[in-house]
């Protein structure tokens, strides 16, 4: 169980070049176990969305050295990618396919078989109960519904890391629920969960460690309890006193101006 699944050495990601330069991710040093949740939150802009696309092979420039399940990340990018599942924060899906076509490709794509595929869709669509759409083209899905094909989609393959960004939007409080303890008996089973999201009553509720970035560095690092440091604080309580929005918060009378008349 508790063996190392991700290691980040110094890990710096800049977009641009020259004047335009933007360095994103200032040197991040991880260590994550398998069988954890990890919730990895920030203020918008922090570097969550660029560090999972880097660590799912995605973005392959960066500088620093990663070893996702004992792999160098560097010339492994295909191996690693079969054995991880990535939910991705604005999912594109082939919405002119169906449920059933689209997890067929996405399965066989992973060169899984097709009776593989079939008995893990069907338990999955039927887990989110959209077995009974799993024949209707997506394009006439709702927002919530193309939500749970892609959290399905990131599980075909039966992965040993599950990264999701921002997962949640566009579910119902009963789908949230149901994705709640997904999570938590994954984890259970020996999957590493990295889960980025600003919904800090859920991060809250399902991690084993938070880890909080701002401006591309790491922050704060801990068990929700470490993180309180024996205050009664909600997580996003935390979250404010750390990256600076507590000290804003007066600001607001700027809108009693800007609409005084
Ligand atoms: N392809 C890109 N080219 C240039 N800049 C980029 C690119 N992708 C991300 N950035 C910049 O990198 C910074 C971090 O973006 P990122 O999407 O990682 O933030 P985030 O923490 O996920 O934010 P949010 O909570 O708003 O989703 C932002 O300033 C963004 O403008």
């Amino acid at each position: 169980m508790n063996e190392t699944s991700i290691s980040i050495r110094g890990l710096k990601k800049a977009f641009g070049k020259g004047a335009a330069k933007k360095e994103v991710l200032k040197g991040i040093d991880l260590s994550i176990n398998s069988g954890q949740i990890i919730g990895y939150i920030g203020p918008n802009g922090a570097g969550k969305s660029t560090t999972v696309k880097i660590l799912c092979g995605i973005l392959t420039s960066f500088e620093g050295e990663i070893e996702v399940m004992g792999l160098p990340l560097r010339g492994n990018d295909i191996a690693i990618k079969r054995k991880i599942g990535y939910v991705p924060e604005n999912g594109a899906l082939y919405e002119a396919l169906t449920p059933n076509e689209y997890l067929n490709l996405v399965g066989t794509l992973f060169d899984m078989s097709s009776e593989q595929i079939s008995e893990r869709s069907n338990s999955l669509l039927q887990y989110f109960g959209m077995e009974k759409h799993s024949h209707q083209r997506m394009d006439t899905f709702s927002k919530g519904m193309k939500q749970k094909i892609l959290i399905i989609a990131g599980l075909i393959n039966n992965p040993d890391i599950l990264f999701l960004d921002e997962p949640l939007s566009g579910l119902d409080a009963n789908s949230v629920i149901l994705v709640k303890d997904m999570l938590t008996r994954l984890a259970h089973q020996g999957k590493t969960i990295f889960y980025s999201s600003h919904l800090m009553d859920v991060v809250e509720k399902i991690s084993d460690r938070i880890i909080l970035i701002d401006d591309g560095q790491v922050v704060a690092d801990g068990t929700f309890e470490e993180l309180q440091q024996d205050s009664k604080a909600s997580l996003e309580q935390v979250f404010s006193k750390l990256t600076g929005a507590e000290n804003r918060v007066g600001e607001s009378s700027v809108i009693d101006d800007v609409f005084k008349n």
